[in-house]
Parts: C-alpha cells; sequence; structure tokens
C-alpha cells in the first residue's frame, strides 16, 4: 500500500520533497567526511555547519549549542546522562508517568542503578500540578525531565514555569520536545530549559537523525565516546545526509510555524464532527493546551485495535496508543495515567494531522467512521467499566512498607542524626536514599541498608530486596 489517508503523523512523517532535493547530494557527490583536512571533506563540514546553524534558528539558540544525535530516543537518553554525570553527588530525578518510553524506561533503568525517581502524575485531563513538581523538588533532585508536548493526546506542559522551579532547587531541566519542535514556537535564548531533545523524523526529515540542545556554559560529558566530533559532546562520524536534511527541515518548520491554522482548522472539524455524529464518543486531553494537530478520540465500548484495523481497510492510517506500545493489547500508560474508565482507555484513537493533510481527507474520514463505530458496536460485546475494586495485594504490602520505613526505621536513623532523604517501593524492590551515613565510615551504608532489608524481610516478605545510596 503506498497510498492512504495518513493521520499517524505523531508516529512519523513524510520527507518533504524539498528535504529530500537538499539531502541527496549528499548521498551521492559529496560523499567528503567532514572531519577531513581536504576540501572535499570541508565542503561537507560547512554544510553540516549551514544545517547546524538552521536547526539553531527554529529553537532561538546559538549554532554551538546544537549537538547532532541519531534519533530522539538518543538525545533523551544522552541529555539524562550528562546532567546526572554532571552532578555525581546528587541522586533523585524527577519525571513523570506519561512519558515516551525513551525517557521512562531510562528512568527504570537508572533506579536499577541506584537513582531514585519521581513519577508525577497527571489529572483526568493530562495536566500536571505544578504544585506537585514544587513538592517533589529537592537538593538532591540532579534533573527534572519532562516532555513538552504529549505524543498521544497532544497535551502542553507548562515547561517553562517546571523550569523556573528547577532552577531554585539547583537541578536541571531537560525537555523532550520530540512531538513539539515545529509545532510550537520556541526562544531557547530567553527559556528556563537547559537540554531539549527533538528528532527529525517527526518534522519530514528522515529516521535516524535528531538534535539535542545544551545550553552554553553545561557541563555536557559525552554520552557516545570516541572522536571529537560535535565538539567532544558526541563521538561517531556524523549522518551528514541525515544531518543536512533536518537542517532544511527546521527551515521550512520555521516558515510553516505562522500557518498551523491549517492543521488546527481540521483538527477541529474532525473533531467536532465525530464528537457530533457518533454517540458515546468523548476527547482526551485538555483542548486547551494542546498540539494544533493531534487529537485522541474515545469511542467509547469498542475495542481500539477493531477501530484501527476497519480504518486500515479504508486505507486510513491512525494509531491506538502510541506506536512503541501499539501491537500490544495493553492500554496506553498515558490513559490509564490520566485514571480513565475502562470503556475510553480501550476504544481510543489518536488522529495526527500534517501540513499535508487535505480537507477531501478528512471529509472522507468523517463519512467512514460513523459506520465502522455503529457496525463495531452491533456485532462486538460491548466493554464495561471496572467497579473500583478494594486495594491490590501489592498496594496492601507498599503501604506496610511505607509504615515501617516512616514509623520505626526513620527514628531510629535520627538518634545517629541520619535520615531517609527518600524512598521509592516497586514491586519487591525497596529503593532508599540514606542522608547522613556517608560521613564517618565506608559501611554504614552497608550496614543500614542490611538492618532495613533484615527487617523487612522478616516483617514482610522475605522476597523484598533493598538499594541504598
Ligand atoms: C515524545 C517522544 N519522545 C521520544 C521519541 C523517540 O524518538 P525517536 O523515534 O527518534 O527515537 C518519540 C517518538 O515517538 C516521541 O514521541
Ligand atoms: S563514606 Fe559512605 S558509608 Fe561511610
Amino acid at each position: 500500500m503506498t497510498d492512504c489517508i495518513y493521520l499517524d503523523n505523531n508516529a512519523t512523517t513524510k520527507i518533504d520533497e524539498e528535504v529530500i532535493g537538499a539531502m541527496m547530494p549528499y548521498l551521492t557527490i559529496y560523499y567528503g567526511n567532514p572531519s577531513s583536512m581536504h576540501s572535499f571533506g570541508g565542503q561537507v563540514a560547512k554544510a553540516v555547519q549551514k544545517a547546524r546553524e538552521q536547526v539553531a534558528a527554529l529553537l532561538g539558540a546559538e549554532h554551538s549549542e546544537i549537538i547532532f544525535t541519531s534519533c530522539g530516543t538518543e538525545g533523551d537518553n544522552a541529555a539524562i546522562c550528562a546532567a546526572l554525570t554532571a552532578q555525581p553527588d546528587k541522586h533523585h530525578i524527577i519525571t513523570t508517568e506519561v512519558e515516551h518510553s525513551a525517557v521512562l524506561n531510562f528512568c527504570k533503568h537508572l533506579e536499577k542503578q541506584g537513582y531514585s525517581v519521581t513519577y508525577l502524575g497527571v489529572d483526568s485531563q493530562g495536566r500536571l500540578d505544578l504544585g506537585e513538581v514544587q513538592a517533589a523538588l529537592t537538593g538532591n533532585t540532579a534533573l527534572v525531565t519532562m516532555m513538552y508536548a504529549n505524543n498521544e493526546t497532544g497535551v502542553i506542559f507548562p515547561v517553562e514555569e517546571v523550569g523556573k522551579l528547577a532552577k531554585e532547587y539547583g537541578a536541571l531541566f531537560h525537555v523532550d520536545a520530540v512531538q513539539a519542535v515545529g509545532k510550537v514556537p520556541m526562544d531557547m535564548s530567553k527559556s528556563s530549559i537547559d537540554l531539549l531533545t527533538l528528532s527529525g523524523h517527526k518534522l519530514h526529515a528522515p529516521k535516524g537523525v535528531g538534535a539535542l540542545y545544551a545550553r552554553k556554559g553545561i557541563n555536557f560529558p559525552a554520552f557516545m565516546i570516541g572522536g571529537h566530533q560535535e565538539r567532544g559532546r558526541r563521538g561517531g562520524t556524523e549522518n551528514v545526509p541525515g544531518i543536512i536534511a533536518l537542517g532544511k527541515a527546521c527551515e521550512l518548520a520555521q516558515s510553516h510555524l505562522e500557518n498551523l491554522s491549517h492543521e488546527r482548522q481540521l483538527r477541529d472539524y474532525l473533531e467536532t464532527s465525530l464528537l457530533t455524529l457518533i454517540s458515546d464518543t468523548v476527547v482526551n486531553g485538555t483542548t486547551e493546551e494542546r498540539l494544533a494537530n493531534t487529537t485522541n478520540i474515545a469511542f467509547k465500548y469498542v475495542e481500539g485495535e477493531g477501530i484501527l484495523s476497519s480504518l486500515n481497510q479504508y486505507g486510513i492510517c491512525a494509531s491506538a496508543g502510541s506506536a512503541c506500545t501499539s501491537g500490544s493489547m495493553e492500554p496506553s500508560h498515558v490513559l490509564k495515567a490520566m485514571g480513565l474508565p475502562n470503556s475510553v482507555l480501550q476504544g481510543s484513537i489518536r488522529f495526527s494531522l500534517s501540513r499535508y493533510t487535505t480537507q477531501e481527507e478528512i471529509n472522507r474520514v468523517i463519512e467512514i467512521v460513523p459506520d465502522i463505530i455503529s457496525h463495531l458496536r452491533s456485532i462486538t460485546p460491548r466493554i464495561e467499566d471496572e467497579t473500583t475494586s478494594s486495594p491490590t495485594k501489592e498496594q496492601e504490602k507498599a503501604n506496610l512498607i511505607q509504615q515501617i520505613l516512616e514509623e520505626e526505621v526513620k527514628p531510629f536513623l535520627a538518634q545517629d542524626g541520619g535520615d531517609i532523604d527518600l524512598y521509592d517501593i516497586e514491586g519487591d524492590l525497596v529503593k532508599v536514599v540514606l542522608k547522613g551515613a556517608c560521613d564517618a565510615c565506608p559501611s554504614s551504608t552497608a550496614t543500614l541498608k542490611l538492618a532495613i532489608e533484615a527487617r523487612l524481610k522478616d516483617r514482610v516478605d522475605p522476597e523484598l530486596t533493598v538499594i541504598a545510596v
């Protein structure tokens, strides 16, 4: 299938013809290595520099603040790693429950290395509470990392305000702006953001290229260690054609930023029409602070998988949840974090538009979707909401651990001036950050860890493991 109504632009986008035109000579004629001393390579280095300036211009950054990467995932991982490596004495990270797996799974990995991570929740509209951000920040917080706009709902977080709070506590602030760059105007010269990730394939450049903004003056230890490329901040011969393409795509995105009303009008028309024509239909996420190209609609009481496969038969590409989690029947972690009922979780579909989307395409979708939904509702069992359940065994166990740490362990440590700075319970793993334990002897953390573990094993569950830093 080569021709379809493509409404899955948050998964990836069509490469712009002008972008292909710009990158092509760097696949064919100008194949020199930008690091070479000869002029054949030198002209390629100049082209890479021009692309860097194009990316910087879209972000309101300086060209020296742009590091080219291989994708959004690398940018996210590299930014988080750099922030932690640069502040070895701090062990706490704040993020949200609705991040892309590039941040979420990396944070889970870091927890296993001994970091403590606070995962902030969102409300039923997908919004973040700034008070919760403030409450989570401590002097031990190395980094706050969160997305600019959500890939599933398009909901935009108040990143500038979060950045200001992070500064107050001396924490660095990284923003995963993979879905926002090219859809929201940005000006890093006036921003509270320290590190920001973008990815080429979300803004009409090819897959496999991205960029990371790192504010001037920030200590940025390399994540990919090798050659001196990217001023020693990312080793490896550059993906030159990809970089040239990204530069052009950013230039085009900048000129399109004034025309976002195209996507907005078509998106609003699609959304209003489907909500009017189909009963039991709701929009997921606030419609106030939201990307212009995205709508996430719940067709209640039906299975999203069924809707997608019917849409597919009509040549309409959309998505249920994010591309990385679809294919599994698990409901989206983003919609789950919003606490939505089962009937909404199951039947939610994301339509994401682009500057190429046409009125005719949207008309066709509006014509087809009501029939698909009424057909599915007539032939499949209705998905009901679960009745609220009593606390699970997991929750009961976590509550008991919390009680023992608060009421027994903390007062015990306090006798010697110590404390538990932070702790986190995940299944059978209990992570604690001990305060005042490291001053005297090299064994005190280890001894305290064993004492806490013995108590928890004895009182709660012999399978428990304690990690202490
Ligand atoms: C919010 C967000 N962050 C990160 C990524 C990962 O980007 P990439 O596919 O370039 O690794 C994506 C891609 O879906 C995304 O939507
Ligand atoms: S120095 Fe770390 S435990 Fe004593």
